[in-house]
C-alpha cells in the first residue's frame, strides 16, 4: 500500500454489486443483493450460515458468476470470470483455508502464486519490506511447516499486500487467531483502512465486528436484509438482524455434583509419523460423567495429535495408557471405541469428518456403520440413513437446499452442524470434539454448547478441544491448555480466567513457574 493516499474527492463507490442473484440448483444463494463499499471503510458483511455470504465474496473475487446482477468497479460495470480479473483492479482475498506447501519456504510459496520470472530473492526483500512496513513479523526464509496458523495467515496478507490491493476480502480471519494475533491484526486492517484501502469483512464474532467495523450489510437467506453502522449495535441487535429473532442464551451448567471417571488418560506420549507433526509428551487427565473438560490451545501444540489418540485414528503402544469406563482402549480403533458408546467429532470437516460427494445419509453410515443400526448383514439400509440424517438436520437447524443433498454442498457452518450433530445423536457416554463452532454463526454455536452442556448432564464425559476462549468459559466445568504437545494441570473453571489460561497457552506451566501462573 506504499504510497497511497485515501481518495475522498468524489463519491463514486469502490465497488458495488447491484442484484446479484446467484443460484446452485433449487437454492437461491444470493437473491438480488445489493452491496456498497466505498474507499476506506472496514465494512462487515453478516448473516447466519448459509445466509449467502461466501457466494457473494467468490462472486466479488470472480471464482463464480452471477445468475443476474451487475458489479461495477469506481462506477464501472465489469465482468469477473477468473481472480486474475479482480486482482487486476485491485481486489485481494484472504480465504479461510491457507493453501500452502509446508515444506517451502514463505518466500518461495508466496514466488509461486508471482508470474514465472518473478525471483524469490527479490520476494524475500519484499516480504521482509512490507512485514517492517505493516510490523507483520514474517521471516521470508522460514519453512512453513514452522510456523503457527497466525503466521500462516500472515502470509496470505502479505502476499495481498504485495499486490497493492485496493480491497481486500477476508473470511473468518479470526477465526483460528489468539487473542492476541486477533489484535494484531485489527492494528494491520485499521491501518489499511486508514490509507484508503477498503477491507470487505466476514465474521461471525459481533464483538469484533463493533469494534472495527464502520459499516455492515447483513444477510438472511440470501437475501440484503438490514445496513447498519455495527459500532451503534450491540452484539445482540446485530445478531436479531442476523437470525430475525433473538438469540437463546446458552445456561451454564451451575454447581453439580460429577459420577464416576468414564475417561482417562495416563502418561499419554507419542512420536508423530509426520515429521512436521508434534510429539505428545507424558499427557494425564481424567474426565467424569456430568464433567466438560475444555482443552484450550493455540493450534498446531499438539491438539491433532491428541484427538488422533483419544479417537483411536492413530493407536498408542500400551493399551493401559487409556481406557473408557474403566476399560484399557489404547489399542483399539476408532470404531471400537464407538462401540463402547464413544464419539468423536474432528476439526476437519471435509476429508476427515465427512465426504463431500456423498449426501448427508451417507456420511451418516461414515462414522455410524457399525453403531446406528443401518447396515446389517452387508447390506445397507438406506432409509434407515435418511431417517437418521433427517433426524440430525432437524434437531441442529442443519440449512439444506434439498432432502439429502451432498456434504459439499453445505454452507462450512451448516456441515458443522450436521458433523457434530451426527455424533451427539446417539447421546454418547464419552465424546470428543474438536473445535466444534469452528465457523458456526452465534445462534448456532449457542444450540452446540448448550446441547454439549445438556449431554453432560445426563452423565456423560464430554471432551472440548478448543482455540476460542470464550466458548470454554462457557461451558468447561475444568479446563486445561496444551502447549508444545505438553497438558498443563487440569483446574476447575471457577479457578481460572482469561489472563491465566492465556498463559497456560503460551506455555507457562504451574510446575515450572507456580508464582506465574498462580499470580495471574
Ligand atoms: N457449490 C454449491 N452447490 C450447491 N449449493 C451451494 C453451493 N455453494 C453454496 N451453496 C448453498 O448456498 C447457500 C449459501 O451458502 P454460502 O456458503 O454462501 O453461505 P455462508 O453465508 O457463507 O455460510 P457460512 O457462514 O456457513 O460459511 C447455502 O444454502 C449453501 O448450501
Amino acid at each position: 500500500m506504499t504510497g497511497t493516499t485515501k481518495n475522498g474527492a468524489h463519491d463514486v463507490p469502490l465497488l458495488e454489486a447491484r442484484g446479484i442473484t446467484k443460484q446452485f440448483g433449487t437454492v437461491t444463494a444470493n437473491d438480488t443483493v445489493d452491496l456498497v463499499v466505498r474507499e476506506g471503510e472496514i465494512h462487515a458483511l453478516l448473516g447466519e450460515n448459509g445466509a449467502g455470504k461466501s457466494t457473494l465474496v467468490k462472486i466479488l473475487y470472480g471464482i463464480l458468476e452471477p445468475n443476474a446482477g451487475n458489479v461495477l468497479w469506481r462506477g464501472e460495470a465489469i465482468r469477473l470470470r477468473a481472480p486474475a480479473d479482480a486482482q487486476a483492479l485491485g481486489i485481494g482475498m484472504v480465504f479461510q483455508h491457507f493453501s500452502l506447501f509446508e515444506a517451502l519456504t514463505v518466500a518461495e510459496n508466496i514466488t509461486l502464486a508471482l508470474p514465472r520470472d518473478t525471483s524469490t530473492r527479490e520476494v524475500a526483500r519484499k516480504v521482509r519490506a512490507i512485514s517492517a512496513e505493516y510490523g507483520l513479523p514474517l521471516d521470508p526464509d522460514r519453512h512453513v511447516y514452522r510456523l503457527s496458523v497466525g503466521e500462516r495467515q500472515r502470509i496470505e496478507i502479505v502476499r495481498c499486500l504485495m499486490q497493492n490491493p485496493r480491497l481486500i476480502i477476508m473470511d473468518e480471519p479470526t477465526a483460528v487467531l489468539t487473542p492476541q494475533e486477533a489484535d494484531k491484526l485489527f492494528e494491520t486492517l485499521i491501518r489499511l483502512a486508514g490509507e484508503g484501502c477498503s477491507i470487505l469483512y466476514i465474521s461471525h464474532r459481533l464483538e469484533e465486528v463493533k469494534r472495527i467495523c464502520s459499516t455492515a450489510t447483513v444477510l438472511r437467506r440470501g437475501k440484503v436484509v438490514a445496513a447498519c453502522d455495527p459500532r451503534k449495535e450491540t452484539a445482540a441487535s446485530l445478531a436479531r438482524m442476523m437470525v430475525g429473532a433473538d438469540i437463546d442464551d446458552v445456561k451454564p451448567p451451575g454447581e453439580h455434583a460429577f459420577g464416576p471417571v468414564r475417561l482417562s488418560v495416563a502418561g499419554l506420549s507419542t512420536t508423530p509419523e509426520d515429521p512436521l507433526g508434534t510429539a505428545l509428551h507424558d499427557i494425564s487427565f481424567e474426565v467424569r460423567g456430568g464433567e466438560v473438560l475444555g482443552i484450550a490451545g493455540v493450534a498446531g501444540n499438539g491438539q491433532e495429535e491428541l484427538f488422533e489418540a483419544l479417537s483411536g485414528i492413530v493407536p498408542v503402544r500400551r493399551p493401559e495408557t487409556m481406557a473408557i469406563d474403566g476399560k484399557p482402549v489404547g489399542r483399539a480403533g476408532i470404531n471400537a471405541r464407538r462401540r463402547m458408546g464413544a464419539a468423536f467429532a474432528p476439526e476437519e470437516r471435509i476429508g476427515e469428518a465427512a465426504v463431500a460427494r456423498f449426501k448427508l445419509s451417507e456420511n451418516i453410515l461414515l462414522s455410524g456403520h457399525e453403531t446406528e443400526g443401518v447396515v446389517s448383514g452387508g447390506f445397507i439400509n438406506a432409509r434407515g440413513a435418511r431417517t437418521l440424517a433427517t433426524e440430525v438436520i432437524e434437531r441442529f437447524d442443519v440449512r439444506v437446499g434439498g432432502p439429502d443433498p451432498e456434504a459439499g454442498s453445505l454452507s462450512g457452518g451448516n456441515l458443522q452442524k450436521f458433523v457434530v450433530g451426527r455424533e451427539m445423536r446417539r447421546a454418547p457416554g464419552v465424546v470428543v470434539l474438536s473445535q466444534p463452532t469452528w465457523g458456526v454463526d452465534a445462534g448456532a454455536a449457542a444450540v452446540i454448547r448448550q446441547a454439549l452442556i445438556d449431554l453432560a448432564a445426563q452423565g456423560s464425559a464430554v471432551v472440548v478441544i478448543s482455540q476460542d476462549l470464550d466458548e470454554i468459559f462457557q461451558i468447561a466445568d475444568s479446563i486445561a491448555a496444551i502447549s508444545h504437545g505438553r497438558l498443563s494441570a487440569v483446574y476447575p473453571a471457577n479457578e481460572m480466567d482469561m489472563e491465566k489460561a492465556g498463559l497456560l497457552m503460551g506455555g507457562v506451566h504451574a510446575s515450572e513457574t507456580g508464582e506465574a501462573v498462580d499470580a495471574a
